[in-house]
């Protein structure tokens, strides 16, 4: 793998910390969790065992996995009080605003009053976090009051379940548990690093995670699997993607779903992604968003050597499991908040206040002018 030129602003290639949780564009495929190339978990294991080894270090045997899935299903209800607030968020909210919301109303109603009570405190949060961006979407879209509490075995298949008011296909499940592998770590990211900060001050888990929304949020982070299918829907075939593509690099716009921060030469979640979207499509009516996303991608590394990145085959692959768009940035939440919660642990562990410094550019030191003469 050829390594990135790092420097300058962003604390590009600076290191800000250590970490055991994963590694990213340095061995294997170019992510690795707890020393498992991504792409050996994505085939071998399921989520669940994902989020057990980021907040344990190791991969369950049998009796364990089988204990933390039952104890994931027990912990699906939501808090009245949390309902409530649910049902009060209208219809056009930003569905990560319902999740930043959701996941500090739980702060305030299940306090994480010590650290010893942590992954307790994650465990409820993943365990919950479907239900709250499904009660609130069947609520405010369609008036719908979910029951939370089902019997699905893995959190992929229990989201879409939620979402669709029916138990997925197998192929479904499966591609929806394989996204959540994709997206559970991923080293000193923005929003890893927000909770990171957040956690330095010995603040409690729930504001370490709802920072973290905040920062997916953004379009130049997690946001931009929905801000790719916003692109793609509109064409209408490869010819049409190539002239929309030529024109947006014309005008200097962002393509969004390209480019990393890291990854030099490609992003180890795409190939995965594009595979299960690629079935997905071979399924569905028409196979337009599959193809156009495939010219996007050859046309970009053709023209500019940019590559897809994690988000952009997950618009399709989202797209075709009929998942609405704006719930697109709260599934990658869902996942995500293993990561940031083992982050959180890992700091807690061994912390020290974050707390760089800046260059100062502003003026030279002066003093105030009264105000009756400025
Ligand atoms: C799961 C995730 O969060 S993955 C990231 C999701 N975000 C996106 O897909 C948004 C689109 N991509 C981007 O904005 C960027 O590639 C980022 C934010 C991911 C990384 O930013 P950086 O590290 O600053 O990018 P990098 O240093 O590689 O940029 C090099 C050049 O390529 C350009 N470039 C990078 N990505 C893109 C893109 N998607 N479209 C057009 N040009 C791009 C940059 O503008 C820069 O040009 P310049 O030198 O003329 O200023
Ligand atoms: O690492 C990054 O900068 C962004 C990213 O791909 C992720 O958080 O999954």
């Amino acid at each position: 793998m050829v390594d990135k030129k790092l420097g300058g602003a962003g604390l590009r290639g600076q290191s800000a910390g250590e970490t055991s949780l994963s590694t990213v564009g340095q061995s294997g495929t170019g992510l690795t969790y707890c020393g498992y190339d991504v792409t050996d978990l994505a085939e071998n294991v399921t989520f669940e065992e994902v989020a057990y080894l980021l907040f344990h270090g190791e991969l369950p045997n049998q009796t364990q996995l089988d204990a933390y899935k039952q104890k994931l299903k027990s912990l699906r209800c939501l808090p009245r009080a949390l309902k409530e607030v649910l049902e009060r968020i209208p219809a056009d909210a930003h569905p990560m605003d319902v999740m930043r919301t959701a996941a500090s109303m739980l702060g305030n109603l299940e306090t994480e009053k010590d650290f010893s009570e942590q992954k307790d405190a994650a465990d409820r949060l993943l365990a919950t976090f479907p239900a709250i961006i499904c009660y609130w979407y069947r609520f405010s879209h369609f008036g719908d009051r979910i029951i939370t509490e089902t019997d699905d075995d893995q959190l992929g298949a229990y989201f879409l379940h939620l979402l669709h008011g029916k138990k997925p296909s197998e192929l479904h499940a499966r591609v929806m548990d394989v996204s959540l592998i994709l997206y559970a770590e991923h080293e000193f990211n923005a929003s890893t690093f927000t909770a990171r900060v957040c956690a330095s001050t010995l603040s409690d888990l729930h504001s370490c995670i709802t920072g973290a929304i905040g920062s997916l949020r953004g379009p130049l982070h997690g946001g931009a699997n929905e801000a790719a299918m916003e692109l793609i829907q509109d064409l209408t075939d490869p010819d049409h993607a190539r002239s929309v593509l030529a024109q947006k690099l014309a005008n200097k716009d962002k393509i969004m779903g390209f480019g990393h921060a890291v990854y030099r030469e490609s992003d180890p979640r795409n190939a995965i992604i594009k595979q299960w979207s690629q079935q997905l499509s071979q399924q569905a009516d028409s196979s337009r968003l599959y193809d156009v996303s495939v010219a996007c991608e050859a046309f970009m590394w053709e023209q500019k050597k940019l590559f897809c990145n994690a988000d952009f085959f997950h618009a399709s692959a989202y797209h075709y499991m009929g998942i609405p768009t704006k719930l697109f940035t709260p599934i990658f939440v869902c996942s995500r908040l293993t990561g940031w919660a083992a982050h959180v642990f890992e700091q807690r562990a061994n912390n020290r206040i974050i707390r760089p410094s800046a260059d100062y550019v502003g003026v030279e030191p002066r003093t105030v002018t009264p105000i009756e003469q400025r």
